[in-house]
């Protein structure tokens, strides 16, 4: 992974009603070709934080730049930006919006004035990655809820951005729609794509990601690689990810590897090191 930060935000504060702030001197640096996961309670601002990214909001203060150059909110910027910066949203439907599955997926591409035949093309391969493409003539309102969340990524995917970030990707997705995200994410990956992943599929997040940030009450309040931020549970800001390290300490006190009472393991590395030490 480069060391080259692709989007900065810096101190950003946000509220949508001036009595309480949803977002509060938030500080993310996400570089380029990262896997980044943002796991936080329901309400932490998570959504909010994505809509700043996207500039679909614009901070009341702190700053956001895209390759060191500061957000302007004007209409080329903002156009240029969202080119390079693909939001999935949470609801597809407050993404999908056309008559068929191909026409939504189309209007990105066209709108970047390629040729038809371009567009076409990228549009059906996006369909193709999603496994949607059988259903490219249907209308929107016909499919399912995992199949809208497959055509919202598709539409987004048509438009090749340097940065894809999906707010709770895999909620409402079946096991081989999660699998299939997965393959996406991997060969997005390996192209250079940057992703970044709102989510509270915490078992999930072990299986793909460099770095963790942890939001709470519109506030980062932990960042790091995800083993040492997951499974810390002396802190009420990580209560979010206990159910998970309840499982894991179960495992190992049903193996006799921890007894009640006894020190638990707080990184990863002291993890590793019961786990190893265990071995006949
Ligand atoms: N359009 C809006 N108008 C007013 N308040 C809003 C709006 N959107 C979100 N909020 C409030 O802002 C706070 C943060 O919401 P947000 O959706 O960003 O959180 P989240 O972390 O994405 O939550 P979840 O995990 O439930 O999706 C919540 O208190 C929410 O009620």
């Amino acid at each position: 992974m480069s060391t080259t930060s692709l989007i900065e935000v810096r101190n950003l504060s946000f509220s949508y009603h001036l009595a309480k702030k949803v977002l509060d001197c938030v500080q993310m640096s996400i570089p380029r070709g990262a896997r980044i996961a943002l796991v936080g309670p329901n309400g932490a601002g998570k959504s909010t934080l994505f809509l700043h990214l996207n500039a679909i909001l614009r901070p009341q203060a702190g700053s956001l730049l895209y390759e060191g150059q500061a957000y302007e909110y004007s209409r080329s910027f903002v156009t240029m930006l969202r080119q390079r910066v693909g939001l999935v949203f949470q609801d597809p439907d407050a993404q999908l919006f056309a008559g068929s599955v191909l026409d939504d997926v189309l209007f990105g591409p066209m709108n970047l004035k390629l040729t038809p035949k371009v567009a076409h093309k990228r549009a059906e391969a996006a369909l193709d990655a999603v496994k949607m493409l059988e259903y490219r003539n249907e209308p929107i309102h016909f499919l399912s809820h995992g199949q809208k969340k497959r055509v919202a990524m598709a539409g987004v995917l048509a438009m090749e951005p340097e940065v894809l970030i999906m707010d709770e990707p895999t909620a409402g997705l079946d096991y081989p729609g999660v699998l299939n995200l997965n393959d996406i994410m991997a060969r997005l990956h390996n192209q250079g794509t940057t992703l970044v992943v709102a989510t509270h599929d915490v078992e999930w997040v072990w299986g793909w990601t460099d770095f963790v940030y942890v939001l709470s009450q519109g506030q980062t309040v932990a960042s790091g690689n995800p083993a040492d931020v997951l499974v810390r549970s002396d802190h009420t800001a990580f209560g979010y990810a206990q159910p998970v390290l309840g499982e894991i300490y179960n495992e190992l006190r049903q193996r006799q590897l921890i007894l009640p009472g006894n020190h638990l393991p707080r990184t990863a590395a002291e993890l590793i090191n019961l786990l190893t030490s265990s071995r006949p």
